[in-house]
């Protein structure tokens, strides 16, 4: 029997659904215009709504998607939503395939993030840089595995790094911008999880952990910061956390790391106000451990870390818990009341205006 002609059960459509959040890469804004129509077809039947204005381009461009299916029946729009979420998830995708590094591996997974492991040092480098490392949802995930992974390898330190000009733009915008508008609730709920779970990575992680920040770093690579233990700069970093222009509020426990760091007059105006520190700024705050010039930074800084990965492993380990553990449990709690408060400001009106103005501001989807 061919696949067009099989029909899909309310099952196989609810695991394509949960399928889908599961994807490690982003499919791109035409299948994803394509998949919600599909789902909107297959749900409610032909469109029914009004036609958005020229201007509104994201809402007329799933319109259109929507109104292009025509009278395609419910049934045939099931299947062909089950069978495009299939097409998209090889069984070779998956994100438990990140593994403990040998020495130089290259690890398997999307190539957004790049895991490698040389010199007694694992690399976790952010790789999107055609759009600012900005970090998707399948990225969270594999951060999460990647170190849990280098937890147990046998490298004796782990450092975060970007490719391209940017260190990382923080949270992909579109993360939250091409949700169904019946599972706006669902998906905040699920971020929140996410998020909690991704924070709880960097807090319970043994091994020291180094951030060589190439370039502007914003949002969540800034507010994550507070748990690394050695942050190296380069003099053309900046460093930006905007949560109330985008109607957000801190997170990676930003909101008790910040204060402790650089005094909490100092932690107001990055959190609150969203002031931008020059990296010279963030180290005379205490969150950057040493600025480099531009034109020596990744000699100077790789060279001083491989000299540390030499030093035995296991007494790097033993001090680094000694610094952090009486700080573990607060830093928990920390997290799992900012990913509450963060839940409830991605259902705002502040902040779906936000994401709107950034996603339309170039016409994108
Ligand atoms: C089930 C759902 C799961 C959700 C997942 C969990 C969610 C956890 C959320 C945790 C909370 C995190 C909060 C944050 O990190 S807040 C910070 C968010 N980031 C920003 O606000 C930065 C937005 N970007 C910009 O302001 C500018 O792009 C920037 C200053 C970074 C660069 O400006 P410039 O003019 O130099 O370059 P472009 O704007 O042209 O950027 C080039 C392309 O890159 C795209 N881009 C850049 N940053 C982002 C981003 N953060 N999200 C999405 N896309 C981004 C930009 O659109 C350009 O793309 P195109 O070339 O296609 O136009």
């Amino acid at each position: 029997m061919s696949r067009t002609a099989m029909r899909a059960s309310e099952k196989d459509f609810e695991n394509a659904r949960n399928q889908l959040k599961l994807l490690m890469k982003d499919p791109g804004n035409e299948v994803k215009l394509k998949l919600y129509a599909l789902y909107k077809q297959a749900t409610e039947g032909p469109c029914n709504t009004p036609k958005p204005s020229m201007l509104d381009f994201i809402n007329k461009a799933k319109w259109d998607a929507w109104n292009a299916l025509g009278s395609l029946p419910k049934e045939t729009a099931r299947q062909n939503y089950v069978d495009l979420v299939s097409s998209l998830s090889p069984s070779s995708e998956s994100s438990s395939q990140v593994k403990p590094a040998a020495a130089n591996e290259k690890q398997p997974g999307s190539e957004n993030i790049i895991v490698t492991s040389q010199d007694g040092i694992t690399k976790i480098m952010f790789n999107r840089p055609t759009k600012k490392n900005a970090i998707t949802t399948s990225m969270y995930k594999e951060i999460i595995h990647a170190l849990k992974a280098a937890s147990t390898d046998n490298s004796a330190i782990t450092v975060f790094t970007g490719n391209g000009d940017y260190y990382s733009s923080g949270n992909d915008l579109t993360n939250f911008t091409d949700v169904p508008p019946n599972s706006i609730e669902e998906t905040a709920k699920n971020a929140s999880i996410l998020l909690r779970e991704f924070v709880d990575a960097f807090i319970d992680f043994p091994k020291p952990l180094v951030a060589v920040i190439n370039g502007p770093a914003v949002g969540i690579v800034v507010t994550l910061l507070g748990l690394f233990d050695v942050v190296y700069a380069s003099d053309k970093a900046t460093f930006h956390t905007p949560f109330s222009e985008l109607g957000q509020s801190p997170e990676g426990c930003a909101s008790y790391t910040f204060p402790k760091i650089m005094g909490p007059a100092k932690a107001a105006e990055m959190l609150i106000f969203g002031k931008k520190l020059t990296a010279g700024e963030a180290c005379a705050r205490g969150l950057v451990t040493e600025v480099f010039p531009e034109s020596t930074f990744q000699k100077e800084v790789w060279t001083r870390l491989k000299a540390y990965a030499k030093l035995p492993t296991n007494s790097l380990r033993i001090s680094k818990e000694l610094i952090r553990s009486n700080e573990k449990e607060k830093l928990h709690a920390v997290n799992a009341e900012e990913c509450t408060v963060l839940q409830g400001r991605w259902l705002s009106e502040e902040c779906m205006n936000a994401l709107m103005n950034f996603v339309s501001r170039k016409s994108k989807l």
